[in-house]
């Protein structure tokens, strides 16, 4: 079925979403939010592919949220439709995913980046949560992703003053994994979507699991949660193979089984 606001494509056992609204700077609409989630459901449902990978252009990743079509929606409306409620089911996918984030990302596009496993910036990505200059926050998630990833002092200064942040001080605060030069993104988070999806990917995703049970849970209970997923694994083939070819001193071929 055809995009309109995003283009979709499989590289290897890669899938890759590049959002495709340049006349917004990628601004983050229903229609979009739609294309998305059944991007992911097909990119989810298809066992071949073991990493997902979303982008945007050199100047935008997304500019947040569509200002536009929010601007004249009433609470009954916004309530009733619980408006936003759509990315949650972008943001509890299942198999590894990276953001490659150039240029701006903001509002709903620096949360829509959170939302995925690891970023990955170029160094000419600019992130912010400025909602607060339109008269609002962030409600997509952003109030606690940035906190956990960023801390509490950061967090409130970024969502109370709007100031955006640079690819640096992005990497220095925790809020992305990594920067490349803004030409060779894509390749970067391609070679690296690669790497993850050679894994076995049920351990991978069993992977994704467990550290994200960190943000939702105390200290004991989540070595307990990994500890009783970690002996879960060796009920699995990819296991066995993964020690044996390490003992063969060969490469593992992992089977996802
Ligand atoms: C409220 C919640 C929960 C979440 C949100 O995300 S609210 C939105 C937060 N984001 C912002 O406030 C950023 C808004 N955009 C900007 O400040 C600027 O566009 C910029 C600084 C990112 C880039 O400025 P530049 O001068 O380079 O480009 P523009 O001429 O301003 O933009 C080009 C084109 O895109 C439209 N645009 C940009 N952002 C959005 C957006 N978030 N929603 C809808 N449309 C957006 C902009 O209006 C312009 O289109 P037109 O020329 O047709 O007006």
């Amino acid at each position: 079925m055809a995009y309109e606001t995003i283009l979709v494509e499989t590289r290897g056992k890669v899938g890759l979403i590049t959002l495709n609204r340049p006349q917004a700077l990628n601004a983050l609409n229903s229609t979009l939010l739609g294309e998305v989630n059944r991007a992911l459901d097909a990119f989810e449902a298809d066992h071949g592919i073991g990493c997902i990978v979303i982008t945007g252009s050199d100047k935008a990743f997304a500019a947040g949220a569509d200002i536009k079509e929010m601007a004249s929606l009433s609470y009954p409306q916004i309530y009733s439709d619980d408006q936003f409620a759509g990315w949650d089911r972008v943001a509890n996918r299942r198999k590894p995913m990276i953001a490659a984030v150039a240029g701006f990302a903001l509002g709903g596009g620096c949360e829509f980046a959170m939302m995925c496993d690891f970023i990955i910036a170029a160094d000419n990505a600019k992130f912010g949560q400025p909602e607060i200059k339109l008269g609002v926050m962030p409600g997509m998630g952003g109030t606690q992703r940035l906190t956990r990833l960023i801390g509490k002092a950061k967090a409130m200064e970024m969502c109370l003053t709007g100031r955006l942040m640079g690819a640096e001080e992005a990497e220095r605060s925790g809020l992305v994994a990594r920067i490349v030069p803004v030409a060779d993104l894509l390749t970067e988070a391609l070679k690296t979507a690669d790497t993850i999806a050679s894994m076995s990917l049920p351990i991978a995703m069993m992977t994704k699991e467990t550290i994200n049970r960190a943000d939702e849970t105390t200290l004991n209970e989540g070595i307990r949660f990994e500890r009783r997923v970690f002996h879960a694994m060796f009920a699995t083939a990819d296991q066995k193979e993964g020690m044996a070819a390490f003992v063969e001193k060969r490469a593992p071929q992992f089977k996802d089984r």
